[in-house]
Formats: structure tokens, C-alpha cells, sequence
């Protein structure tokens, strides 16, 4: 039993923000079918890097997924989503604005057969305003919310994040909204149009530094390695590496004046008193703390911050973060068994349910690989499936 047991999800989405999206509602238990181009399917399974032949893009974020191929500019292919569409709950696409209008699979469309649809749209800029006809790439995305701008040093080459926020993010929007919209259905019967933009969906996440815009008109600088509002909330030089240590309140840094750097004397220091003082002086601050650092190793500060109670980290590499005890005990690296890679590898769930946990009860899909299985569940037989193929309206 899973917390979304039921639910239909037909997936017309590509490359990342929505099968993001259409990935968490499956691990949670929706029943996703995934509807790909029937030329090349959805654009990841071009992105490399490739085993076998299979893409290990589209094998990261497609697992709990089945895979049709349908040509939606075909009458004939066009009719399969329509029947798809009248038994589904939700349906998620991410193709620029006007496209699904032109392959006559759009939120208007859907809901003439099936009212209760709820149909989440996820563009690069929304489904309205003046840039709506551009498309979006969540690089784009960074740089234009001015994110870049506050990423990186001060004065240098704006820098971009490690992983697409935005695309993700996006994907994530859509769940919740996606979750929202069936509550609502649940109790009115009514569905409705989710417009959800790439390059706009993270623009309510600069919360800190709306605080600053807004309340005093200060622009937000990059502030590298050092934070815009907390002191010592950063990253500090050991003998052999770095330590993020993580004072954001006045216990905390408390502490570790006393019991991690054994320096009492700066919980008096005028420059260092408040959190706004350590921020004013966090260079100052940042030089004396690093000339205790020096001393030893990133390991033995861990482990004292951890006996003083002061949030503090190690910086990892990605193999590292991966290989960590605690994610390894807290199911953060899965796998499933796929049809020609066998075991493979993946990321673990965000949330962990009591009594509905999360499963991966699918494997990424092969291309097509459920096209016969799903057409025959919609009632068409084999010979009528041989015709639908010979005619190029399904793979
Ligand atoms: C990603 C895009 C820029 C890609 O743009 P384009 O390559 O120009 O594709 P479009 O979406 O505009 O159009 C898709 C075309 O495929 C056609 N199409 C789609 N599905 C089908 C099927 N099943 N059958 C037949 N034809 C199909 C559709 O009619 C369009 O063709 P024609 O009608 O013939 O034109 C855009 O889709 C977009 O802005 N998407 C929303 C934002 C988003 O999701 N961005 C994240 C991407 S990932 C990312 O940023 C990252 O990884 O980093």
C-alpha cells in the first residue's frame, strides 16, 4: 500500500523538470504512463553518459514509469491519448506554450473528454507574459532570477549552482501543486490548469534576501563561501581540507567559543557579541578561527563540534556524500533491476513514510517497452495493435 495507490499519471513531460515530477508521484505510488515521441522518445535518452546503449540520464529519472510510443501527430496515435487521457487524474507535460495545443492534447482539449483532469503545465516561462514563446533551459533559469549574481565571489565571473535548482524545482512545484489540485478534486469533482514556470518557480525561494531587497533596499551580493545573514556560518580551513560550521544562533556560537576552540574571551569581544557583530567582522572573525583550525585535522574538529553540539560537516566529494554511513543506513542510495542493465544504482526517497514507505516497484523503462501491455489494457488486440504500428502511430 502506497500513499498515492490509484492515481493515474499520464507523462507527456521530456528531459527533466517533468519527469522529475512524474518520478516522485510514481514513488509514492501513482501509476505513471509515460508517453515518449515516437521519434527518438524523450530527449534525455540522447544525453549520455551511455552503458549499453542506454542512457544513464533518462535511467536516473524515470524509474516507477511504463513507456509507450505514440506519434500525437497521427489521427491514430492522437486517439490512444485519448483514451489514456479519459481514464487518467493527471496529466504532466513540458513542452514550450502552444505546442500541445498544436498536437491537440492541451488542458482544453482534455477536459471536453474529462473534466476532472488535472493538468500541470511546466514551461520555461509560463503559460502567460511576454516571454512566454521562449524556451527555457534551467541555465537560463539561474542566470535571469539572479541567482548567478549572488553564487560564487564578489567581483567575479558570475557562477552558476552545481545541479539544476530550477528544473528540479519545478519538478518539485508540480508535486505539491499537482497533490493540491487532487485534494481539491477529492472534494468538489473539479479539476483544473497547474502553470508552473521553470525560470520563475524559484523566484519565492530568496526569502533572506527579499528580507534585505525589501526591507531596506540592500542588493544581495554573492557572499561565497561566507553567508549573507548568519556568522560563523560557513566554510573554514583546516591542516588538510575545510569544515562547515554551522553557528546560525547565539547557543551555538557559544559553544564553540568554549568548548570546540576553548576561546570564552570572544563571547566578549565587541566585534563578535551579536550575530550582526560576527557578520560586520566575519573576516576578522574568519582569520582568527582559521589560525586555530590549522592546528588539526577536519576530522578531529568534527568530532569535537560533535561533542559540543555545534552543527558543523565535512566537504565531500559526491562519492564521498554517497559512501557516508548515515545515507547509506538512511536508504539514500537504491537500485532496481533493469531489463538489460540489471542492478543499477539510484538516488533514495526525500521523505521516508511510516506506514506507506516508498518503493521502486519499476525499473526505468525500455523505449516503448509497455506499448503492447498498455494498448491491450485500453482493449485492442493484437492484430489492431500490428496495424497501429505498420501505420507509425505507436512503436
Ligand atoms: C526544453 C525545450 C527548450 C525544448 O524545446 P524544443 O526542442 O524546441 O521542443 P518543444 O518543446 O518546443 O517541442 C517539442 C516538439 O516535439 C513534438 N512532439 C512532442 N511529443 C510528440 C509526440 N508524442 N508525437 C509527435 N510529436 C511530438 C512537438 O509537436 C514539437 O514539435 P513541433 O510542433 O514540430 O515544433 C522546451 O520544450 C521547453 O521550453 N520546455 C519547458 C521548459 C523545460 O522543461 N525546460 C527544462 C529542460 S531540461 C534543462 O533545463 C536541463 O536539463 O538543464
Amino acid at each position: 500500500m502506497l500513499p498515492l495507490d490509484g492515481l493515474r499519471v499520464l507523462d507527456i513531460s521530456q528531459i527533466m523538470a517533468g519527469p522529475y515530477c512524474t518520478m516522485v508521484l510514481g514513488d509514492m505510488g501513482a501509476e505513471v504512463i509515460k508517453v515518449e515521441k515516437a521519434k527518438g522518445g524523450d530527449d534525455s535518452r540522447q544525453m549520455g553518459p551511455y552503458v549499453e546503449g542506454e542512457s544513464m540520464c533518462f535511467v536516473q529519472i524515470n524509474r516507477n514509469k511504463k513507456s509507450i510510443a505514440l506519434n500525437l501527430k497521427d489521427p491514430d496515435g492522437r486517439e490512444i491519448f485519448y483514451q489514456l487521457a479519459r481514464e487518467a487524474d493527471v496529466i504532466v507535460e513540458n513542452y514550450r506554450p502552444g505546442v500541445t495545443q498544436s498536437l491537440k492534447v492541451d488542458f482544453e482539449t482534455i477536459r471536453g473528454m474529462n473534466p476532472g483532469i488535472i493538468y500541470c503545465s511546466i514551461s520555461g516561462f509560463g503559460q502567460t507574459g511576454p516571454y512566454r514563446e521562449k524556451g527555457g533551459f534551467d541555465l537560463v533559469a539561474q542566470g535571469m532570477t539572479g541567482l548567478m549574481s549572488m553564487t560564487g565571489e564578489a567581483g567575479k565571473r558570475p557562477m552558476k549552482t552545481g545541479i539544476a535548482v530550477y528544473d528540479i524545482g519545478a519538478g518539485i512545484t508540480a508535486v505539491y501543486s499537482i497533490l493540491a489540485a487532487y485534494i481539491h478534486r477529492q472534494k468538489t469533482g473539479e479539476g483544473q490548469h497547474i502553470d508552473i514556470a521553470v525560470a520563475e518557480c524559484g523566484l519565492p525561494w530568496f526569502t533572506w534576501e527579499a528580507a534585505g531587497y525589501f526591507g531596506n533596499g540592500t542588493q544581495p551580493e554573492a557572499t561565497g563561501w561566507r553567508h549573507r545573514v548568519s556568522a560563523p556560518y560557513q566554510s573554514l580551513r583546516t591542516a588538510d581540507g575545510y569544515l562547515m560550521l554551522g553557528c546560525a544562533n547565539q547557543r551555538t556560537w557559544e559553544r564553540f567559543c568554549q568548548d570546540v576552540v576553548n576561546r570564552p574571551e570572544w563571547m566578549e569581544d565587541r566585534r563578535f557579541v551579536t550575530n550582526q557583530d560576527r557578520r560586520q567582522n566575519v573576516e576578522a572573525l574568519e582569520a582568527l578561527i582559521e589560525e586555530i583550525l590549522a592546528a588539526d585535522t577536519t576530522e578531529n574538529w568534527l568530532a569535537r563540534c560533535d561533542a559540543a553540539g555545534v552543527p558543523a560537516g565535512p566537504v565531500n566529494t559526491f562519492e564521498q556524500a554517497l559512501q557516508d554511513k548515515h545515507y547509506q543506513a538512511r536508504g539514500m542510495v537504491q537500485s532496481f533491476q533493469h531489463p538489460t542493465l540489471g542492478k543499477v544504482d539510484t538516488l533514495g526517497f526525500a521523505s521516508k513514510f511510516s506506514s506507506t514507505p516508498q518503493e521502486i516497484r519499476q525499473s526505468a523503462p525500455l523505449f516503448a517497452q509497455h506499448t503492447d501491455e498498455v494498448l491491450e489494457e485500453l482493449g485492442l488486440d493484437a492484430s489492431r495493435i500490428a496495424a497501429l504500428r505498420a501505420g507509425g502511430a505507436v512503436v
